[in-house]
């Protein structure tokens, strides 16, 4: 059964193929979703400091092995270290383990290769006076790294890895890590293939995590022609398309909804695309391609160039 994969890290553990996403997931709702997710059979969940909902989180996360049909060593929690927290990466940790009610988790992700001042006027999102994002620029992504492989040895983090990471940034970071980045995640559909990024992970023994796959809030995926008859072939939904397409990549996948009927069936609904299901989306990723067009739905203003060739 699809829903049941899991994808083996470079640490030897397994994470698991689908993930219940969390961002923009309301207070008095994400409680809710991530223990009646658990309840159906989700063991991955994804989360992050700047999301604010950690405390949330974590409450359905107890929730959910209050009830003792679950124990905590089944569950693989992510949590992401966010910009601002980039010089203080211990604190970073520290405070999402409170946030979340845990002891510790199963993958640390730097959420964006980018410092924000430690000391600015907001603890998440400071801001210079012209409005723009209060960035460091003296302070390297590589740097960041370097202290969160030493997290690894308090017990506190069972992984490390990156996210929105480019071609461009792997080959800065990778000859100067003593621990390869275990995943990074990334925005990934068949509108954003990110092919090069995929390629390069794979033979850098780097898994690849699928965000955004349904096109975040609001998602024009859900009527692109080739998903449609592809989902009209297979008898699925679009949304189970655009899910399974990670897992026949060989990517895991996150998928965010607070609506219990969707959570049920983005996991349920999960079916293993063919070789001509791929071969339809291929040709729809390759279009794209050729026409520029592209369409990445994450990108907040830093103003920064992270490499990516869609937006350089
Ligand atoms: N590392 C990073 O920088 C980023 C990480 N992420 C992670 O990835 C997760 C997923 O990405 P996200 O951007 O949230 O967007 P998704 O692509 O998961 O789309 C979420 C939207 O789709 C709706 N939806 C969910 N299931 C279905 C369905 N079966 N049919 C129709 N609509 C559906 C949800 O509505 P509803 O909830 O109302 O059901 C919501 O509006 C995030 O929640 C987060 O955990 C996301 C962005 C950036
Ligand atoms: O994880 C989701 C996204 O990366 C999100 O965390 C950012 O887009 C953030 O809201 C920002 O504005 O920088």
């Amino acid at each position: 059964m699809a829903a049941n994969i899991r994808f083996k890290l470079n640490t030897g553990a397994e994470i698991p193929a689908l993930g219940l996403g969390t961002w923009k997931s309301e207070p008095g709702e994400v409680a809710r979703a991530v223990s009646h997710a658990i309840s159906v059979g989700y063991r991955h969940i994804d989360t992050a400091l700047c999301y604010g909902n950690e405390h949330e989180v974590g409450q359905g996360i107890r929730e959910a092995l209050a009830t003792g049909k679950v124990k905590r060593e089944e569950l693989f929690v992510t949590t992401k270290l966010w910009c601002s927290f980039h010089a203080r990466v211990e604190e970073g940790l520290e405070e999402s383990l409170k946030n979340l009610g845990l002891d510790y988790l199963d993958l640390f992700l730097m959420h964006w290769p980018l410092a924000m001042n430690p000391k600015g006027n907001h603890n998440i999102f400071p801001k210079l006076p012209d409005g723009s994002r209060d960035i460091d620029h003296s302070h390297s992504h590589v740097t960041t790294w370097k202290s969160m492989e030493k997290l690894l040895d308090t017990g506190r983090v069972k992984a490390i890895g990156v996210s929105n990471y480019s071609v461009p940034y792997l080959e800065e970071l990778l000859p100067q890590v003593s621990v390869v980045p275990a995943v990074n995640q990334i925005e990934n559909h068949p509108s954003l293939p990110q092919q090069e990024i995929v390629d390069f992970c794979k033979k850098a023994g780097i898994h690849i995590t699928a965000y955004s796959p349904l096109g975040s809030t609001g998602s024009p995926l859900f009527t692109a022609e080739p998903i449609v008859a592809v989902a009209q072939k297979r008898g699925v939904s679009p949304a189970t398309i655009l899910l399974s397409w990670h897992i026949a990549r060989g990517s895991s996948v996150l998928a965010k909804s607070v609506t219990p009927a969707r959570i049920e069936a983005n996991r349920t609904d999960l079916i293993h695309l063919d070789d001509s299901d791929m071969a339809t989306i291929a040709q729809y990723c390759d279009q794209l391609a050729a026409t520029k067009g592209f369409q990445r739905f994450v990108f907040p203003p830093f103003g920064v160039n992270f490499g990516f060739p869609d937006k350089l």
